[in-house]
């Protein structure tokens, strides 16, 4: 149970989520170098339309879950934004290797 009064144990429960996000972080970044050798070109790395869908849904996940979807979607635009700079740079990788392999879209 958070101390609500304490701004030590406000930031203590803060810490103990952060572990969790940079976890799931982690995961996500996994998946995404995943995508980067099955994708043809850069348009189809940046993927606007699939961009857009992300963030609807984590609108109305956040909206369900009684978080700010505002709030929500500025970090999901930052953060999908440092992932699809990652996977570019997988992507040119990737292909400087093998451009020919995998590529399924
Ligand atoms: C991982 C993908 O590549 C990019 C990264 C995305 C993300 O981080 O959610 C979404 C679309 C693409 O901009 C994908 O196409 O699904």
């Amino acid at each position: 149970m958070v101390d609500a009064t304490s701004l030590g144990g406000i930031r203590a429960a803060i810490d103990a989520v952060d572990a969790d996000l940079v976890r799931l972080l982690a995961r996500r970044e996994r998946l995404v170098r995943q995508a980067a050798p099955l994708k043809r070109d850069v348009q189809a790395v940046q993927a606007p339309g699939r961009v857009e869908q992300v963030v609807a849904r984590a609108r109305a996940q956040a909206a369900a879950a009684g978080a700010d979807p505002d709030v929500v979607e500025r970090i999901y635009r930052a953060m999908i934004q440092a992932f699809i700079d990652m996977e570019l740079t997988e992507h040119q990788r990737v292909m400087d290797r093998s451009p020919d392999k995998g590529v399924i879209e």
